[in-house]
C-alpha cells in the first residue's frame, strides 16, 4: 500500500521527461534540412553528391563538403520542365552524382508533424491510464482532491434494521445513534453525549457495511461512503484534501453519517508497516484527526468506520472523542443466519418445502456474505434445470459446494475404493447413530467433491448449546474415529484416508485433557494457556507451562482417551456387522443416505439422526464456552 504514491510519482516524473524529450525533438528535427538561398545552390552545383528533386520545385542536396548536412532550395516549379533544368541533371547524371525524384515536397513537414504528435498521443494516453489505474476509480483522473465518497440518499433503494439480521446486540446499540439523528434534542435534554465516531469491529462480510447503511435509512439521513483503501492515492495531500472534501460535504448535509470502510488502510498505527512511506497515510489520518476533533455532537455528522484490525490501529484514533465506541460484529449464531437466509429469500421462488432451520444449522461458520451468496448459488443451480423455484435439493447442493467443492461425477473411482469408502463414511454415521450423545447424524455421501475429498459424513454441532458434556466429547470422539475403525473391521487392513479423523480425535482428547480438566489422572487443571492470536489465522498456540514430567503424563492421558475411543467404536460396528453390509449395499447404489433413512436400515427408530424438532427455539444468550471452538465444525472428514 505504502508503495503505491512512490510509485505513482517516479512514473509520472518518467512519462513527463520523455513527453518533454519527444516535444523538443518534434520541434527540432535533425532530420530536417537547411535551407539555403538558390545562389548557395549555385555555388554547390560542382560539389553535390546526392539530390532529390521534388515535384513542386523543392530540391534536396548533399554536398561533398558536409556529406552528413542536407540543404534545400526551392526552384519556381516550371524551371523542373525546362530544358536548361534537364541539361543541368544530365551534368550531374555524368558525374555519377545520385539523383532521385520525389512527389509532393510538404509530405516531410506532415511527417515531422504526425511524428511528434503520434508519440505524444501515446504518452497522453498511457499517462492517463496510469493514473486511472493507479487511482483505481474511472472517472476521477483528474481531480485528485475531490473527495470520491458515494453519497447515498433517501432515493437510493433504502436499507433499513429489517434488511440485517443476526446482529442484534450491535443493532441496538446502533439504535441509539438513530434516534439521536432523528431528533438530538431528546439528548440534548438529558445531557447524554453521543459519539462522534462508532468502530464497527468484526470479520468480512458480516455485515457492517450493511449495518451503518441501515443505520442512514432508518435515519433518514444521508450516507457518505469512502473506503480507506480509496485514501491511498498518487500525491501526497491529495488523501488529506480528500478527507476535508468528505467532511465538508457531509456538514452541509447534516444531519448525516460518514461512513469510512477499512480504516485500517490509513489508520495503522504510525510507524508501522513495511519500508516506510508514512507520509502520505499519515496526513490522511491527522486529517480525519482534526475534522473529528473540529466538529461537536451538534453538526449531527456521526462518522462510522469498520475494520476487521482493530489491533493495528492507531491509539490517536481510539481517543475519547474520536472512534470511543466499539461495537463489534459477529459472525451469526444459528437462528441469526436462520434469519439472514430469511432476508435473502425474500422476494424470490423458493419452495415452501424449504426447512430454513436445517439450512441454518448446515452453516456453522458462514457469515452473512456467504449465506446471500449461497442463496444465489441455489437460484443458479436452479435456473441451470429450468426449474421454477428454489428447492431444497439446490440450496443443500450449494451448501455442499461451498463445504466441499463442487461434485465431480466424472471422477473415477475403483469399485474396490468405493466400498472402502462407503464402509469408512458409514463407520462414522452408524457410530454417530448408536451413541446417544454424538451430534445428530445428517446425511453420508460418496460422490466426489473438490480436489481432496472423496465423501463424507455431515454430523450437525449443537450450536444453540452452550455446554459440551464430557460424554458429548467422549462419543463425538468415538464418531471421530468410526471410519477407521470400520476399515478395520471389514476389511481387516487400513488406509490413508483417515489422516484427518485421527487428527481431530487427538486435538479433542488434548483439549479435554489440558484445557477442560476431564482427565481423572490429571485433574481439574489447565495445562498451558491456550492464546488465540486475534484475527491473525486464528493459530492457535499453546504457551507450555508445566514440566517434562507433566507433558509425558498428559501424552498418556490422550492416548488412553483416543485409544478407549477407538475400542468403543469398534463395538458398536461389531454389534451391527451385518446391518452395515445392508447400508453399504444402499449407499454404493444411491451415492447418498441421510440419517433417517441409516436409521430404519439399522432398526433404529430413536437413533441419533437430525431430526426437523429444533424449530423456531428461544435464543438463550450466554456465554460461548471454549468448547465450542473445536465443536464449530461440521463434521467433514475425507474418506
Ligand atoms: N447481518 C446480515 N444480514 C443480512 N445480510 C447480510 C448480513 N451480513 C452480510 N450480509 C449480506 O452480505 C453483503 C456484504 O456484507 P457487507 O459488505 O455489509 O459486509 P462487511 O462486514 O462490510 O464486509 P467487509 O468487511 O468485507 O466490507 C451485504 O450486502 C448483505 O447482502
Ligand atoms: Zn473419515
Amino acid at each position: 500500500m505504502e508503495q503505491r504514491p512512490r510509485l505513482g510519482m517516479i512514473l509520472f516524473y518518467v512519462v513527463l521527461g520523455i513527453f518533454l524529450l519527444v516535444a523538443l525533438r518534434g520541434l527540432y528535427p535533425s532530420e530536417t534540412s537547411i535551407e539555403v538561398p538558390y545562389t548557395k545552390f549555385l555555388d554547390d552545383f560542382n560539389n553535390i553528391i546526392d539530390i532529390v528533386i521534388y515535384d513542386n520545385g523543392k530540391v534536396v542536396y548533399i554536398t561533398g563538403d558536409n556529406p552528413r548536412r542536407s540543404l534545400e532550395t526551392y526552384f519556381p516549379s516550371q524551371t523542373l520542365i525546362t530544358q536548361t533544368f534537364q541539361d543541368q541533371l544530365d551534368q550531374l547524371a555524368r558525374r555519377g552524382v545520385n539523383i532521385t525524384f520525389e512527389r509532393g515536397g510538404d509530405s516531410l513537414f506532415w511527417v515531422n508533424l504526425l511524428g511528434t504528435i503520434i508519440p505524444l498521443a501515446i504518452i497522453v494516453f498511457i499517462w492517463f491510464f496510469a493514473m486511472r489505474s493507479l487511482s483505481g476509480r474511472n472517472s476521477q483522473a483528474f481531480t485528485f482532491t475531490k473527495s470520491p465518497a458515494k453519497k447515498y440518499t433517501s432515493s437510493d433503494k433504502k436499507v433499513t434494521f429489517k434488511d440485517v439480521a443476526g446482529v442484534d446486540e450491535a443493532q441496538q446499540e446502533l439504535a441509539d445513534v438513530v434516534s439521536f439523528l432523528k431528533d438530538p434534542s431528546i439528548f440534548r435534554d438529558t445531557g447524554a453525549r453521543m459519539p462522534k465516531g462508532i468502530l464497527l469491529v468484526g470479520p468480512p462480510g458480516t455485515g457492517k457495511t450493511l449495518l451503518a447503511r441501515s443505520v442512514a435509512g432508518e435515519a433518514e439521513v444521508p450516507f457518505f461512503f469512502i473506503s480507506g483503501s480509496d485514501f491511498v492515492e498518487l500525491f501526497v495531500g491529495v488523501g488529506a484534501a480528500r478527507v476535508r472534501d468528505l467532511f465538508a460535504q457531509a456538514k452541509t448535509s447534516a444531519p448525516a453519517i460518514v461512513f469510512i470502510d477499512e480504516i485500517d488502510a490509513v489508520g495503522r498505527h504510525r510507524g508501522a508497516g513495511l519500508g516506510g512511506g508514512h507520509d502520505e497515510r499519515e496526513q490522511t489520518l491527522n486529517q480525519i484527526l482534526v475534522e473529528m476533533d473540529g466538529f461537536d455532537a451538534k453538526t449531527g455528522v456521526i462518522v462510522i468506520a469498520a475494520t476487521n484490525r482493530p489491533d493495528i490501529l492507531d491509539k490517536a484514533l481510539l481517543r475519547p472523542g474520536r472512534f470511543d465506541k466499539k461495537i463489534s460484529v459477529d459472525p451469526p449464531d444459528l437462528n441469526g443466519r436462520a434469519a439472514i437466509l430469511k432476508i435473502h429469500m425474500r422476494g424470490k421462488p423458493i419452495d415452501p418445502d424449504v426447512d430454513v432451520q436445517l439450512l441454518a444449522r448446515r452453516t456453522p461458520g458462514f457469515v452473512g456474505a456467504d449465506l446471500e451468496n449461497l442463496i444465489n448459488e441455489a437460484a443458479i443451480l436452479s435456473a441451470r434445470k429450468k426449474k421454477k423455484m428454489i428447492g431444497m435439493f439446490e440450496l443443500e447442493e450449494a451448501i455442499d459446494r461451498v463445504l466441499a467443492g463442487p461434485a465431480k461425477k466424472s471422477r473415477i473411482i475403483s469399485d474396490k475404493e468405493k466400498k472402502i469408502l462407503a464402509y469408512h463414511e458409514l463407520g462414522h454415521a452408524v457410530v454417530g447413530l448408536v451413541l446417544p450423545n454424538a451430534f445428530p447424524v445428517h446425511k453420508v455421501t460418496i460422490i466426489p467433491r473438490g480436489t481432496s475429498t472423496l465423501g463424507f459424513t455431515e454430523s450437525l454441532p449443537l450450536e444453540d448449546r452452550y455446554l459440551i458434556t464430557k460424554s458429548e466429547l467422549l462419543d463425538n470422539m468415538a464418531q471421530a474415529l468410526g471410519g477407521r475403525a470400520a476399515e478395520d473391521l471389514v476389511f481387516g487392513e487400513i488406509t490413508t484416508g483417515a489422516s484427518s479423523d485421527l487428527e481431530r480425535a487427538s486435538a479433542m482428547a488434548r483439549s479435554m485433557v489440558t484445557q477442560f480438566g476431564m482427565s481423572e489422572r490429571l485433574g481439574p487443571i489447565a495445562w498451558g494457556k491456550e492464546e488465540e492470536e486475534v484475527f491473525l489465522g486464528r493459530e492457535l498456540t499453546r504457551m507450555k507451562n508445566y514440566s517434562e514430567e507433566i507433558a509425558s503424563e498428559i501424552d498418556a492421558e490422550v492416548k488412553k482417551i483416543v485409544l478407549t475411543s477407538y475400542e468403543k467404536a469398534k463395538r458398536v460396528l461389531s454389534d451391527q456387522r451385518k446391518k452395515l453390509d445392508e447400508a453399504a449395499e444402499f449407499l454404493l447404489q444411491k451415492e447418498t443416505i441421510t440419517g433417517r433413512e441409516l436409521a430404519d436400515i439399522l432398526g433404529l427408530d430413536s437413533g441419533n439422526f437430525y431430526k426437523d424438532d429444533f424449530e423456531e427455539v428461544d435464543v438463550v444468550t450466554g456465554p460461548k464456552i471454549e468448547g465450542g471452538k473445536i465443536m464449530g465444525k461440521p463434521e467433514l472428514g475425507n474418506a
